[in-house]
């Protein structure tokens, strides 16, 4: 790094000192904490994401969110150039980087990172970082931070996109790497057009019997709701009612969103006795995640409808339409490619959803939590399906599989237009435009939920009990719990706890998972597993067990083990 880049970095940094005592990590879904501890993170991470696009010569996106976190949090995340997560080859570097003090040592560390990766520093063509905040207030100061600590960087430029869901960043990012349309306006054209497509390719007869009612939607008084209302009147007939949009009085995330609706299934702020019966759906605070729900009739509770559920209808609907293209021997016999359709989850996916996908003969594997991780094993697939139960997840189409539909498009259009076949390649087609390539997306994933309970004819209800239908199809799902819950427990040092296995086994303390075994075994159906937070300070409990009241009596027991070989009771 040459003296002048040095002494840039070296007058810039000084108006960002980190905070004393706070030690930061790139975590799960990037930096996360309270909003006031973050302006010295946000800048660097503004030279990390110039120095990414100059390594990488393309575009990155620098998101300015915490997601369902409280509104007084904040945190930041880079997007690759393929719009996913940055790479974790870099988090290290993030890491080392947020967390050094002295200025000299900053330049030291961006320096040396300079020349061991060979970022060519003196020779900057362009590097270019789109900017995106949700509603947060803290996103106005930090999105000033981002902006010094890109330029302190030489050559490198930025564009503020303003106020975005997190998704929409990431898919501009995507598109403009690829030298696409990339505008917001492309996006909702994008969505709403290939969603139209869906609509028009529902098979004649069961047009007839759609009667197109309305899914109310909660937007955790963020950007989602706001998004949604553009997106809706893109939509033709799509009937959507929005609450809890940034405009209204609700503070984000309080007793709103997607995380808080997973977590407490309880009905959110502002639903109440008029929605029995509908369906509902909720996004978090930045609206990349997606679940449904219905009111029960006490108007309180809810029956959730989460990502396992999500993941499952788009499982059997892509399935359905490659089983359609597949062609029959007689027909065609010479067709020597099959696209291999798989299933990612986490160890949060309840048993009986991964018992439903692989009863439909699916590939399904579990990886650790945290998107970065399921993003990638799906992208091993020519078509990979990838959820959290707390409902982020997409679906990711291989550059084979869709070379491949749009030779079998042309080939089917010419010798049988209209033809379920040809239909079926068109659907897929329009999923792989409606659906976000980059992660997962409330907005994007709304809509083809909503295109495939048209074409499927489906109630929320009925879509609701997938799982439930199957023993008739001789699968004994019942052996699996349905009641689940995640609880919190704080711990002097959560890092102590090491897990394997895609985090269903701790190995470290030595001596509580034997303990957490035999807690399980108590209970009828029982699982549970614990593991770090990537992005809060506690240890999660997850526990599954055949009723409710045994899978909470399960969660408290381990919350005890928890707190005995961990908490602040256990160091003394
Ligand atoms: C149990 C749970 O919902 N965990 C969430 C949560 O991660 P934790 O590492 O559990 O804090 O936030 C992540 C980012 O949004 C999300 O990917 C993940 O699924
Ligand atoms: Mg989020």
């Amino acid at each position: 790094m040459n003296q002048e880049q040095s002494s840039l970095v070296l007058q810039s940094s000084s108006n960002f000192s980190p905070p004393e005592g706070v030690k930061l990590s790139y975590g799960t879904a990037g930096f996360r904490a309270d909003a006031t501890l973050l302006k010295s993170t946000v800048y660097r991470v503004g030279i990390l994401a110039a120095l990414r696009s100059i390594q990488t010569k393309s575009v990155i996106g620098l998101m300015i969110t915490a997601s369902h976190n409280q509104v007084s949090d904040n945190g930041i995340k880079i997007a690759d150039p393929n719009g996913g997560m940055l790479s974790q080859l870099w988090e290290p570097f993030a890491d080392s980087l947020a967390n050094v003090a002295d200025p000299f040592e900053l330049v030291q560390l961006i320096s040396d990172f300079v020349s061991k990766e060979i970022i060519p520093l003196d020779n900057v063509r362009s590097a270019e970082i789109l900017l995106g905040r949700d509603t947060r207030p803290s996103g106005e100061y930090l999105l000033e931070a981002a902006k010094q600590g890109i330029s302190s960087i030489k050559g490198a430029i930025y564009h503020d996109m303003g106020i975005l869901t997190t998704p929409q960043l990431h898919w501009m990012v995507r598109a403009r790497n690829m030298g696409m349309n990339s505008t917001e306006h492309d996006y909702f054209q994008q969505l709403s057009q290939s969603y139209r497509c869906l609509v028009e390719l529902i098979p004649d007869g069961k047009k007839a019997s759609k009667s197109n009612d309305k899914v109310v939607v909660d937007g955790a008084n963020g950007v989602g709701g706001d998004k949604l209302e553009v997106l809706r009147e893109l939509c033709g007939d799509l009937s959507i009612e929005v609450r809890n949009s940034s405009k209204g009085e609700g503070v984000l995330n309080k007793g709103v969103g997607a995380d808080f609706v997973q977590k407490e299934k309880v009905v959110p702020s502002g639903f109440g006795p008029i929605d029995v019966g509908l369906r509902c759906a909720s996004f978090d605070g930045d609206a990349d995640r997606l679940v449904y729900f219905l009111v029960q009739p006490d108007s309180k509770l809810i029956d959730l409808v989460d990502g396992d559920k999500i993941l499952s209808l788009f499982a059997h609907f892509i399935k359905e339409q490659l089983d359609v293209l597949k062609d029959n021997e007689l027909e065609k016999p010479c067709d020597p490619y099959h696209p291999r359709l798989g299933i990612v989850q986490t160890a949060y996916a309840n048993g009986a959803s991964t018992a439903y996908l692989k009863n439909l003969g699916l590939d399904v594997v579990l990886t650790p939590t945290g998107v970065k991780y399921l993003h990638e094993k799906a992208s091993e697939y020519d078509i990979g399906i990838y959820f959290e139960a707390n409902g982020h997840g997409t679906i990711l189409f291989s550059d084979t599989v869709l070379s491949w539909l749009e030779d079998r498009n042309s080939e089917l259009s010419s010798a049988c237009t209209g033809s379920e076949k040809h239909k079926a390649a068109l659907r897929l087609l329009a999923v792989s435009k409606l659906i976000n390539q980059a992660v997962g997306d409330a907005l994007s994933g709304l809509l083809l939920v909503e295109a495939i309970l048209l074409h499927t004819g489906w109630s929320i209800q009925k879509w609701n009990e997938l799982y439930k239908d199957l023993p008739s199809r001789q699968l004994t799902v019942w052996q699996f719990a349905l009641f689940f819950i995640v609880i919190k427990v704080k711990v002097v040092d959560r890092t102590a706890v090491v897990t394997a296995k895609a985090e269903t086994v701790v190995v470290q303390p030595a001596g509580i998972q034997e303990a957490i075994d035999t807690a399980t075994a108590k209970y009828r159906h029982g699982r549970c597993f614990i593991r770090p937070s990537g992005t809060e300070d506690v240890i999660r409990v997850y526990a599954e067990a055949a009723t409710q009241e045994e899978t909470d009596s399960l969660a408290n027991s381990v919350a005890k083990l928890v707190d005995q070989f961990l908490g602040f009771g256990s160091s003394q």
